[in-house]
C-alpha cells in the first residue's frame, strides 16, 4: 500500500467557504440572514458574498493581507466572514467595545490593509487611526452604513471609500473566490479578550476552521435548519466559528444589533429561535427578567462557556425550559474543544446534582487529539481524583498556529506537544475535567491553594446574590485571603450585609476558604463578552491593602 499516496484528487485544503457555495445549492429559497425588516436566502447571502469578495480584490487586497471589521451582529458582520478569507485575505474582527487607543494598536499591530467600520463605530476608528504615529500608512476604511442603507446623518463619508452596500452593487457576482493554496494558510486574526493580560494576536489557519466548525455542530448535536440568534458577538473568536456552522446546516441567523433578556424573549417568539451560544452572563440575563413560572412554549437549546457558568445559574436557566449545553474553549482554540458530554441516566438525577454534573467543563471534542491536565512542576498528568490540580493541556487541529509577531508568547503556550491553556483544574475518576480557575485567579491562603470559582458558586447559591467574583487580597499573616465581590438581585428587600454574606458561607466552606472581606457593588466590572474582570478587582482589593490589618 506504500504506492498509495494523496494526490490532487484527495487532499484539497480542508476550509470551511465551501460550505457556502453548498447552502445556495441546498437551502438556496430558504432565509439564511434576518435582521430587522430584512430577510436574506441563501441563494442572495452567496451572491452578496462573491460581490464583496470581488470588491475587496478589486481594491488590491492579496493573499495574506489582513482586513478588519468593527460592527455589531449586523449582516455584513456576517456576510465579511466569508467575503473577506474568499478575497484570500484574513479576517481580523475587533472588539467594538475597546477603547481608542488599544484599536489603534491593534489596527497597527495587524497592518490592517482595509478597515470595514459600523456607523456607530465611526468616531471610535477615526480617533484610533489618528494615534498612529507620523509616517505610519493608514488602513483605507468602508462604511457599514445605518440600517436603512443611507449613511448616517453624522458619517463623516470623506473619510471613507465608500459604503459596504457599494461594494455589493459594485461586485462581481461571477467571481471566482481564492480557495487557500494550502490548509494551513490563515483564515482569521483574532485578539483575545484581554480578561488577564493585554491582547495576543491568534492566527487560525483554514484547516482548523473546518475542523472547529464541524466538531462544534456534531459535540453540539445541531440539526439541519436551525434558527440561530446571535447573542454571542461575532468579533469574539468569530462567534465560536458559528458563522461558517450555520451555512454547513443551512441555518437561519437571527442578527441582532443590542439585545437585553426582554429582546432575547421577543425574537424567540417572533423567529421561532431553536438555538443560541452566549456566556453565563447570558444566562443570568434571561432568568433576571422573568420569574421562573413563566416558561418558554418549546425548549430553546443555548450553548454556554467562555466563563465558569455557576451551577445555580444553571438550575434556574434550565427551569424556564432552556436546554443548556456547557463547552469549554479559548480564543487559541477556535471554540469549543471541551464540553460536558451529557449522558442520558444523569437526567433520573435531582436539578442540583445535574447542575453540579453540568457546571463541570467535561471531555475532549470528537474533533479534539488529546486533553490532559498536568503537573506543572514534573509535566505528568495528576490523578483523576477531582482533587489533584494541574493546567489544562490541549492538543488538536483547530490549536491556532501562533501568536502574531509574537515567538516567544507562542513557545511559552506551545511546548512538548501541547499547548498550555494557563487554566487550572482536576480530572474528575469519570473522567471529567474540571476547571478550578485561571492560574493568575489562584489564591494562595497560607500555603493552601484555593479555587476562587468554588467559592463563588456557594455565593451563588445565596438566594440574594445576582453576581460574585472571589479574588486574592493581600493578608500580612496568610500571603492572601479571599474578597468577595458580589453584586446583590434587584428585587432583594432585606440587603445581607458582610457578615452574613460571610457566615453563610461559613456553613458550606472550609474555614480558610470564606471570603474575609466582602464589597457589595452594585454592578461587577465585565469584559465586552461579559466575563467578570478579575484584575480590575484584583487591583481594587490590593487598593484595600492587607486583610489583617483593617481587621485590626
Ligand atoms: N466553560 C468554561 N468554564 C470556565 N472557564 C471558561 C470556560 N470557557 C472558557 N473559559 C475561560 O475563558 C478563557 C478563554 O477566554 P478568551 O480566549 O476569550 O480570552 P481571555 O482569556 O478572556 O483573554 P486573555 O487571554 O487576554 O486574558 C479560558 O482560558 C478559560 O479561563
Amino acid at each position: 500500500m506504500e504506492d498509495l499516496k494523496p494526490t490532487s484528487v484527495n487532499s484539497s485544503p480542508l476550509t470551511p467557504l465551501g460550505f457556502l457555495e453548498r447552502a445556495a445549492t441546498v437551502y438556496g429559497d430558504c432565509p439564511s440572514v434576518v435582521y430587522e425588516d430584512t430577510t436574506y436566502t441563501w441563494t442572495q447571502t452567496h451572491r452578496r458574498c462573491l460581490r464583496v469578495a470581488s470588491s475587496i480584490s478589486s481594491l488590491g487586497i492579496d493573499r495574506g493581507h489582513v482586513v478588519s471589521v468593527l460592527s455589531p451582529n449586523v449582516p455584513a458582520m456576517y456576510e465579511l466572514h466569508f467575503a473577506v478569507p474568499m478575497s484570500g485575505a484574513i479576517l481580523n474582527t475587533i472588539n467594538t467595545r475597546l477603547d481608542t487607543r488599544t484599536v489603534s494598536l491593534l489596527l497597527r499591530h495587524s497592518e490592517s490593509k482595509l478597515v470595514f467600520v459600523d456607523y456607530e463605530l465611526q468616531s471610535l476608528v477615526l480617533e484610533a487611526i489618528s494615534l498612529f504615529p507620523p509616517n505610519t500608512p493608514s488602513p483605507r476604511l468602508v462604511l457599514i452604513a445605518n440600517d436603512s442603507g443611507a449613511p448616517s446623518r453624522a458619517a463623516q463619508l470623506d473619510h471613507f471609500l465608500c459604503t459596504y452596500e457599494n461594494l455589493v452593487e459594485t461586485g462581481d457576482e461571477g467571481f471566482e473566490w481564492v480557495p487557500p493554496s494550502n490548509e494551513w494558510d490563515p483564515i482569521t486574526l483574532n485578539y483575545t479578550s484581554g480578561t488577564t493580560s493585554s491582547p495576543k494576536g491568534v492566527v487560525h489557519c483554514h484547516r482548523g476552521a473546518f475542523i472547529i466548525t464541524v466538531d462544534s455542530l456534531i459535540d453540539w448535536g445541531v440539526p439541519k435548519q436551525p434558527v440561530y440568534l446571535w447573542t454571542l458577538p461575532m468579533f469574539h473568536s468569530n462567534g465560536w466559528n458559528f458563522p461558517y456552522g450555520m451555512a454547513a446546516v443551512g441555518g437561519t441567523n437571527i442578527c441582532v444589533r443590542k439585545f437585553d433578556g426582554q429582546i432575547i424573549y421577543a425574537m424567540i417568539k417572533r423567529h421561532g429561535v431553536t438555538h443560541m451560544c452566549g456566556a453565563p452572563v447570558v444566562l443570568n440575563m434571561l432568568t433576571n427578567v422573568r420569574s421562573g413560572t413563566e416558561k418558554l412554549e418549546y425548549p430553546v437549546h443555548i450553548l454556554t462557556g467562555g466563563a465558569p457558568p455557576p451551577a445555580q445559574v444553571l438550575i434556574r436557566t434550565e427551569s424556564m425550559g432552556f436546554v443548556v449545553s456547557h463547552g469549554y474553549g479559548l480564543t487559541e482554540t477556535a471554540g469549543v474543544v471541551v464540553s460536558c458530554a451529557w449522558k442520558g441516566k444523569w437526567n433520573l438525577l435531582p436539578a442540583t446534582e445535574r447542575a453540579r454534573l453540568k457546571s463541570r467543563q467535561g471531555v475532549r471534542t470528537v474533533g479534539m487529539t488529546r486533553v490532559d491536565v498536568v503537573d506543572p512542576d514534573s509535566g505528568l498528568s495528576v490523578k483523576r481524583d477531582g482533587m489533584s490540580l494541574g493546567e489544562i493541556v490541549l492538543r488538536g487541529g483547530c490549536v491556532m498556529l501562533g501568536y502574531l509577531k509574537d515567538p516567544s508568547g507562542t513557545a511559552k503556550c506551545m511546548k512538548g506537544g501541547w499547548f498550555y491553556t494557563g487554566d487550572v483544574g482536576v480530572i474528575h475518576p469519570d473522567g471529567y475535567l474540571e476547571i478550578k480557575d485561571r492560574s493568575k485567579d489562584v489564591i494562595i491562603s497560607g500555603g493552601e491553594n484555593l479555587s476562587s470559582v468554588e467559592v463563588e458558586s456557594v455565593l451563588y447559591t445565596n438566594p440574594a446574590v445576582d453576581e460574585a467574583a472571589v479574588v486574592a487580597r493581600p493578608d500580612e499573616f496568610w500571603g492572601e485571603t479571599p474578597c468577595a465581590f458580589v453584586s446583590l438581585k434587584s428585587d432583594v428587600t432585606a440587603k445581607p450585609t458582610e457578615n452574613e454574606i460571610m457566615e453563610y458561607c461559613r456553613k458550606k466552606l472550609p474555614k480558610y476558604m470564606v471570603p474575609k472581606t466582602v464589597v457589595f457593588k452594585d454592578e461587577l466590572p465585565k469584559t465586552s463578552t461579559g466575563k467578570i474582570q478579575k484584575f480590575v478587582l484584583r487591583q481594587m482589593a490590593k487598593g484595600m491593602g492587607s486583610s489583617r490589618l483593617s481587621r485590626m
